[in-house]
């Protein structure tokens, strides 16, 4: 049996402890690695080796040298494209049609766009008056935060571990990456990537495990980590927080969200439709950008209730090697047991359920994976918890509407503020809508469309802080101002 270890000082390791756990494909429910658990003695070394590599030649390294090296990175993804696709879509069952734009990709980008980012962003110089008359000269110079703890999701596992660790390491720093427990590999195989690419060890260290009383806490407990950068569950936030505080380390938190989409009558229905599928149903509906409220100015409502519901129908559920599937698992059977109390909790509220709402038939080879029906409802009010809680699954409720201010007032009236996505060809109303809705990011007559020099975060309880562009060179170094007295 595989087993997928940790990576520590430039070396593959496994746990003193000798305790793993299984790795699970969705798709069969196939066991298809044993993982190494970290203890704390693996999560100390691993934090202890980045200490160590912070000061050698990583950080005192040009930046021209430094942005060589990661573009070698990025170089290597790609060298090993199928390698990382494959290990992506076991992990987590997604088609690789999705994987092959999406993911690896973006692996790649997030290195290239970082490391060019670092050399290209001013800082800020000041000349001021002296009573002597000979004045003095301030200028800031960004240097590096230290070692940075990363702590990534499951569901685009590692688009969303080098969205952190690319600038992270572009700035100087060094990493311990704890992955979620759901999806160990391609961060792992990222190791021998750094590796061949020149990365010093120590540099980029990953450890395996769990969240709780696992290596998750044991990193944000850990006294020498300087900062974290966490995505995931917003409760899971609050937690990290409370241990990022001891020793007043800064975070960076990409929170969760139930995201709402405004479709106004003056949209163009086939954009919107076609937008409103993917921000609803695309990665199995994990995507924490992704539409799970959707609201319909009335005079066109039943039209996109129809349209729409035809579209989900027509979704091919499969695995990832079927070149049609269009719609995959969820991550396990642990997650689908939390959709499909979603899906009873809405009946039980006296949903209209228009498509979907149980498990689709499966053929025998599949019959043990995490399969669930793409669902749309409509009828459930303001306080069904369908419509409050994030259920981070391929369903999604519409609700008409009549006036722009209720519209807004809706899409605002949670405490989450993570994204949206406006339809109107009304340039005029969609901004003055977009300036209105409390998220961090706004799409209008798009979705997921993704310039990575924007500041990309949550507002409310989807985060803290914002990272991309240069606001992750405001996350990944300290600024220091000089005054020079002339
Ligand atoms: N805002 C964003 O950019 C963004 C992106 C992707 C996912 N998400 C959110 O992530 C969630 C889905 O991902 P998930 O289920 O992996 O989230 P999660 O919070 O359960 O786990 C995320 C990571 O945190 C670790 N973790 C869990 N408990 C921990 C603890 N007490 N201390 C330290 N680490 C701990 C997990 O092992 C995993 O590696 C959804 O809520 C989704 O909205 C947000
Ligand atoms: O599931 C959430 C997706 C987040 C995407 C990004 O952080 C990104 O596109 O950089």
């Amino acid at each position: 049996m595989k087993e997928v270890k940790h990576y520590i000082n430039g070396q593959y390791v496994g746990s003193a402890s000798g305790r793993m756990f299984d790795n699970i494909n969705p798709a069969t429910g196939e066991v298809i690695s044993q993982v190494h658990e970290a203890g704390e003695a693996e999560v100390d070394a691993a934090v202890q080796a980045a200490r160590a590599a912070l000061n050698g030649p990583w950080s005192k390294m040009t930046l021209d040298e430094r942005s060589k090296i990661l573009h070698a990175v990025a170089d290597g993804i790609n060298a090993r494209f199928d390698e990382f696709l494959e290990a992506e879509c076991a992990d987590t069952g997604k088609p690789k049609s999705l994987a092959s734009h999406i993911d690896i990709p973006r692996g790649a980008a997030n290195f290239k766009v970082f490391a060019d980012m670092v050399k290209n962003v001013a800082t800020e110089a000041f000349e001021m008056a002296t009573p002597d008359g000979t004045g003095a000269l301030n200028y800031a110079v960004r240097r590096p935060k230290g070692v940075i703890g990363v702590i990534s999701p499951w569901n685009l596992p590692l688009l969303l571990m080098t969205w952190k660790v690319g600038p992270a390491l572009a700035c100087g720093n060094t990493v311990v990456v704890k992955p979620s427990e759901e999806t160990p590999t391609t961060t792992a195989l990222l190791g021998e990537v750094m590796k061949e690419a020149g990365v010093p060890d120590g540099v980029y260290n990953v450890v395996q495990g769990y969240g709780g009383d696992s290596a998750g806490a044991f990193l944000t407990a850990h006294p020498d980590v300087d900062g974290y950068t966490f995505t995931g569950e917003t409760r899971t936030g609050e937690l990290i927080m409370q241990n990022a505080a001891k020793g007043v380390r800064d975070i960076s938190l990409e929170l969760g969200g139930k995201n709402a989409g405004i479709v106004f009558a003056d949209c163009d229905m086939d954009k919107a439709i076609e937008g409103t599928m993917r921000s609803a149903f695309a990665n199995c509906g994990q995507v924490c950008l992704g539409t799970e409220r959707v609201y319909v100015e009335r005079s066109i409502f039943d039209e996109f209730v129809s349209r729409l519901k035809a579209e989900a129908e027509k979704l091919v559920i499969g695995p990832p090697d079927d070149a049609t599937a269009n719609l995959g698992p969820l991550i396990s059977q642990k997650q689908r047991d939390k959709v499909l109390s979603y899906y009873q909790q809405a009946v039980n509220d006296g949903a209209t359920v228009v498509t979907g709402g149980g498990i689709p038939d499966m053929p025998d080879a599949l019959k043990n994976g995490s399969w669930i029906q793409p669902t749309i409802w409509t009828g459930l009010n303001n306080d069904s918890a369908v419509i409050n809680e994030e259920i981070f699954g391929p369903c999604c409720h519409i609700q008409p509407f009549d006036t722009e201010e209720e519209a807004i007032e809706q899409a605002n009236r949670l405490p989450y503020g993570l994204a949206s996505a406006i339809w109107t060809e009304n340039l005029s109303r969609a901004a003055r809508v977009a300036g209105q809705v409390e998220a961090g990011i706004v799409w209008v007559n798009s979705w997921f469309l993704r310039d990575l020099r924007t500041a990309f975060g949550g507002s409310k309880q989807s985060g803290i802080g914002r990272e991309g562009g240069e606001h992750s060179l405001e996350f990944y170094t300290e600024l220091k101002n000089i005054c020079l007295k002339l």
